[in-house]
């Protein structure tokens, strides 16, 4: 240990013994009332590819299934979760933490938006706060029996989504892609953030993938071929689902109605996370 050691790590810049045998942990513990066993991550590289609504439709799935699900929702600046389900309720805080709300079907969710007083306020925050925010929906949330919490990660592969990772225990990352976001470049540092964080990628969704004609039948790639089955076998990813353009979808999200989406969609992505040891 160097002889000045003030013990303050942060701001020194010697190498010294001190710093070795303590490093920076980041790590959230769990709030002590709460019980989770498994979290997923659902990332997208840039904004508006659909990530709340495949967040959304896994933890609707796994719930139909017979699971606890909750979604922790981490996408800070434009959270879309309560809006999905319809929630309207303020989450209650408690002097022991505070409550997540339940929608119809039992599913828990935490959001700033059942935080702020008016859910139309922006949230004008820096980088260090949001990933604070999120870590306090991890420690001080009382999360009781959940089996599959899904969250809802802030868009791209920043600082942000990056600390969240450093902070909370994920089993694993579901990537979601649209076919015109450069799926190349994003499957890529998705697959590079992972390997940082030594967190699995379980596979790939496709949002927004074709139109099915309601007429024909026909399906219409709307944004042209995307190259995912190539970028998928280049890194070893499943392709765990094609979403298709269905204003269905849409409508049942405007209206919080997201629990009667219609049709066996992630049933097999399903079936992967029950096999998570
Ligand atoms: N496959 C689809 N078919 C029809 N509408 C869709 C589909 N996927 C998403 N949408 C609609 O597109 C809008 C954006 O979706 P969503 O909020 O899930 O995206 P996001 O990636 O989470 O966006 P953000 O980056 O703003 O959080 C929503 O109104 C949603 O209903």
């Amino acid at each position: 240990m160097s002889e000045n050691c003030s013990h303050q790590c942060d701001s020194c810049t010697e190498n010294c013994d001190s710093r070795e045998s303590k490093p920076h942990d980041f790590s959230a513990p769990l709030h002590q009332a709460s019980r989770v066993k498994k979290v997923i991550g659902v990332v997208s590289g840039k904004g508006g590819v659909g990530k709340s609504l495949v967040t959304s439709m896994l933890a609707v799935t796994m719930q139909r299934r017979g699971h606890k699900a909750a979604i922790l929702d981490a996408d800070i600046t434009g959270p879309s979760i309560p809006k999905a389900f319809g929630i309207k309720e303020k989450a209650l805080g408690t002097p022991e933490g505070i409550y997540p709300l339940s929608t119809k079907t039992g599913i828990d969710i935490m959001s700033i938006n059942l935080l702020l007083e008016n859910e139309n306020d922006p949230v004008v925050w820096r980088g260090p706060i949001i990933a604070n925010m999120v870590k306090q929906f991890w420690s001080e949330v009382i999360w009781e029996d959940v089996d599959y919490m899904f969250i809802d990660m802030p868009p791209g592969t920043g600082d942000v989504p990056l600390t969240v990772f450093q902070s909370i225990k994920v089993d694993g990352i579901i990537v979601v892609t649209s076919p015109q976001a450069l799926v190349g470049m994003i499957v890529e540092k998705a697959v590079n953030m992972a390997n940082h964080m030594s967190i699995p990628i379980l596979g790939v969704v496709e949002n927004m993938s074709y139109f099915e004609c309601g007429n024909c039948g026909e399906k219409h790639q709307i944004f042209g071929e995307s190259n995912l089955e190539q970028m998928a076998s280049q890194y070893a990813l499943p392709i765990l689902e094609k979403l298709p353009i269905d204003p269905a979808f849409a409508k049942i999200c405007d209206k919080g109605m997201i629990e009667l989406f219609k049709g066996s969609w992630f049933e097999n992505t399903a079936e992967k996370l029950e096999a998570l040891s």
